[in-house]
């Protein structure tokens, strides 16, 4: 079952000068319930306008977005938790708080709120910082939470726009094993975007590289690597492999002529 299905969505942006800019062309994409999709391409190649779009952020010039609920119609409610890169908590508010207050914003009474905010920093493996103020986590914790509020209210979809881009190589490593883990725990349907190759393979069951000028889907490739994948992987032929012929695209489509704008 599909949980997303993306038709023929193009975006234009007013640009300076009145000019306007075509961002996306014609992109078409269907995602499975409970896949793990990633966005990869080069920078300005519409990665976050396109996971926007998803997200009903920002709307499409041409085409559409749908969501499908499937058989839990529930759902419609609360399809969609996002993770941006900052992990935007209130610094004034504790852990707990900051990871329950989409709970209180949706009206769930505060026994109900405390058992899901507990059962929330379990899931992403920080139980003790309930009562922690932001400031007293680092940086990987603080994303940790951003992920356990997204999920707090049981999204059926979870938008990731470079959650781990600004921590350090060894803090992102560890959080890709710890979002698989979360993943493989509860199966939300996943679309993250990244400019790391090798972040892309780890994480995904399918890579959707957008080339530039304007944003379009390149290819669409499968990793079949066996789940869990473990750091240890990245060292394999399999995971070098993939990741070079990914590098080689993104030069490709780096490389690419401008072709000519389309009229939306
Ligand atoms: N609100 C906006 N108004 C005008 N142009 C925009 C707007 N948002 C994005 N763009 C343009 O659309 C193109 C795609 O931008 P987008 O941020 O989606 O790309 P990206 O692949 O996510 O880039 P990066 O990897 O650098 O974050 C860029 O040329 C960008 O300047």
């Amino acid at each position: 079952m599909s949980a997303i299905k993306v038709e023929g969505v193009s975006k234009v942006f007013a640009g300076a000068g009145g000019q306007s800019m075509l961002a996306l062309s014609d992109v078409s994409l269907d995602i499975a319930d409970g896949e793990f999709v990633v966005l990869l391409g080069p920078s300005g190649c519409g990665k976050t306008t396109l996971l926007r779009i998803i997200g009903q952020l920002e709307s499409p010039t041409v085409g559409r977005v749908r969501l499908d609920h499937g058989d839990r119609p529930e759902r419609a409610d609360r399809p969609l938790g996002f993770v941006f890169q900052e992990a935007t908590l209130m610094p004034w508010r504790t852990t707990g708080a900051n990871v329950a207050l989409p709970l209180e914003m949706a009206g769930m009474g505060r026994r109900e709120r405390t058992e899901k905010v507990r059962e929330m920093l379990t899931l992403v493996g920080l139980p003790e910082a309930e009562n922690k103020l932001p400031h007293q986590l680092s940086g990987g914790m603080r994303q940790r939470v951003s992920i356990a509020r997204a999920l707090a209210h049981d999204p059926q979809v979870l938008l990731m726009d470079e959650p781990f881009g600004a921590l350090d190589a060894q803090t992102r490593d560890m959080m890709n094993v710890e979002l698989q883990r979360i993943w493989l725990e509860n199966r939300k349907t996943v679309v993250f975007v990244t400019h790391s190759v090798s972040e892309a393979v780890f994480l995904a069951d399918r890579i959707v590289m957008l080339g530039t000028k304007p944003g379009h889907i390149h290819s669409i490739t499968e990793v079949t690597l066996p789940r869990p994948r473990t750091i240890d992987m990245t060292e394999s032929a399999e995971f070098r492999h993939l990741t070079a012929e990914l590098r080689r695209q993104i030069g490709e489509v780096q490389d690419t002529e401008a072709r000519p704008a389309v009229s939306a």
